[in-house]
């Protein structure tokens, strides 16, 4: 593990049976409020768009957004909110996806996303791949590609890397961090 990772991992807080029982939640607030493991994760995470020749950051509501702006800052990039259905203003774009339990909708404005923008989606935790599976296709429903997604965390127990890995077709998953 590198320094980096070491220093990302020990900001991050495991809150045990939340917000239900026997689920280890992965709480990065103590990450946020650490000025050099924040810019320390910005900064990988725009080294990754740079690299995936990203014109486009879109982050997934809501902890997606707080990783995903500054990332798209410093590379230089427009940021792109998805959002919980219902939120935005314009005409948009709107992907229903499973949850464990039921089901959820997120929108994108339509106008964000042109086709040939290629976009990195950033978020915090890649749990079972249902968001980032409706983001992937609503990005592709916009005319636009996903270069990459990339995220701090990674629960490869749940299988969301195998369930993505169809609608990436190629593009990369990097996961700073496996549990
Ligand atoms: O891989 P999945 O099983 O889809 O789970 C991962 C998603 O769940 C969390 O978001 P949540 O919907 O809890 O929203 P929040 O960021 O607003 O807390 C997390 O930030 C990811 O977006
Ligand atoms: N265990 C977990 N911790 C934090 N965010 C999550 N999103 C889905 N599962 C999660």
């Amino acid at each position: 593990m590198t320094d980096i990772q070491e220093l990302l991992l020990s900001r991050i807080r495991d809150v045990a049976d939340y917000p239900e029982p026997g689920v280890m939640f992965k709480d990065i607030t103590p990450l946020l409020a650490d000025p050099a493991a924040f810019t320390a994760l910005t900064d990988v995470l725009a080294e990754i768009a740079a690299n995936t020749g990203a014109t486009k950051v879109v982050g997934l509501e809501a902890r997606g957004f707080i990783l995903g702006a500054p990332v798209a800052v410093r590379a230089g990039l427009g940021f792109i909110p998805v959002r919980k259905a219902g939120k935005l203003p314009g005409a948009t774009l709107r992907q229903a996806y499973d949850l464990e339990y039921g089901s959820a909708e997120i929108e994108v404005h339509a106008e964000d996303l042109t086709a040939g923008d290629r976009v990195l989606i950033v978020d915090d935790v890649l749990a079972t791949g249902g968001t980032a599976e409706a983001a992937i296709q609503l990005i592709q429903r916009a005319g636009a590609a996903v270069c990459g997604l990339a995220v701090l965390m990674e629960l490869g127990f749940l299988g969301g890397r195998n369930r993505l890995e169809p609608a990436l077709d190629g593009a990369p998953l990097e996961a700073l961090l496996q549990v």
